[in-house]
């Protein structure tokens, strides 16, 4: 890394941002409490890998976010990373949903320079506090040219994976973060990143342009689970849902009589994408509604309401979701 390279970091609270009256508070903690300066100040460290400017755009628990703050992200790290002082962005983020907000911004950010999503699993109070750590990996992975080239990334627990596939596993462990079947893509030798691969490219990964975007099409995301019925199905559509993620079970399979309805609402032009509950593998099953590929619900959520926001028909959202080149 050269601690001459500009990296900005984009604060929206977290764990990461997290305070406690008590330092063995680890669960029942304020989510998004200090400010980006206090982070910065907390590691006087990050000065050794890059120029390091910071910027508030939020302050909440991830479980807040929402697609507003998501499009302001998006449009302002786009608009950033022209900057040629800039060599990549890190976004502190709770790691709640921190997935969702990486994989948004994995398909609507086009640039080669790095962005890094980072959050922490204890808040800056506790004992063994892993969000400075976490911080100053992230800065230096987005000020390190190694990193260009990879898409969205996502850093915690001294392990760098990729936005597209990685997901949160355990409700409160610090090696939370995963991608069960991909794996990660490198990891920190002391705080320099070492990458297992040469860069690459998700298979059918898409970009998606949101520049002009004011707001996404609302997709809600719907569990099943045996004696599952459609009326939440079809409250969903009656409360102005545009399109419908089924968290199915197993390889996406969904009970008989929710079928019809399925089968109703893709006929009326509204995509039901069947995805799984199981935590990892491909939803591949031919039957009503679209198999969700590699993609679990929440981020079928994000995929779906992107590829609605920009026109796509229902043969294209079966493409996206068909992880085909
Ligand atoms: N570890 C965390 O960051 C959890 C927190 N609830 C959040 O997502 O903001």
């Amino acid at each position: 890394a050269d601690a001459k390279s500009g990296v900005v970091i984009y604060a929206t609270g977290g764990t990461i941002a997290g305070s406690s009256a008590s330092s063995t508070d680890t669960t029942d903690y304020d989510a998004g409490k200090l400010g980006i300066e206090t982070l910065i100040k907390a590691v006087p460290e990050l000065n050794q890998v890059a120029t390091v400017t910071g910027e508030q755009l939020a302050n909440m628990p991830s479980q807040d976010m929402d697609q507003k703050t998501l499009m302001k992200l998006s449009k302002t790290i786009s608009q950033k990373l022209e900057d040629p002082a800039v060599h990549g962005v890190v976004v502190t983020h709770g790691t709640d949903t921190l997935e969702e907000t990486a994989f948004f911004l994995d398909l609507t950010v086009k640039s080669e320079k790095p962005v890094v999503v980072v959050g922490a699993m204890r808040p800056a109070t506790a004992v063994g506090a892993d969000g400075p750590m976490n911080l100053l990996e992230a800065v230096s992975l987005a000020a390190n040219d190694k990193a260009n080239g990879r898409g969205t990334l996502v850093v915690l627990n001294d392990r760098i994976g990729s936005a597209f596939y990685t997901t949160k596993t355990n409700s409160t462990m610090p090696d939370t973060f995963r991608a069960v079947e991909q794996g990660y893509l490198g990891s920190f030798v002391g705080i320099t990143p070492r990458f297992y691969y040469s860069p690459a490219t998700p298979t059918g990964k898409r970009h998606f342009d949101v520049s002009k975007q004011e707001s996404l099409p609302k997709v809600v995301i719907l569990y099943s689970y045996q004696d599952q019925d459609s009326a939440l199905i079809d409250a969903a559509i009656k409360d102005g849902a545009k399109g419908i993620v089924i968290a199915g079970t197993g390889n996406g399979s969904i009970p008989t009589r929710t079928k019809e309805t399925v089968k109703r609402l893709m006929e009326q032009g509204i995509p039901v994408i069947r995805s799984t509950r199981t935590g990892s593998g491909f939803v591949s099953r031919k039957e009503e509604g679209i198999g969700s590929g590699f993609f679990n619900p929440q981020k079928s959520r994000i995929l779906l309401s992107l590829a609605l926001a920009t026109g796509a028909d229902m043969a294209t959202i079966e493409r996206y979701f068909s992880a085909a080149e």
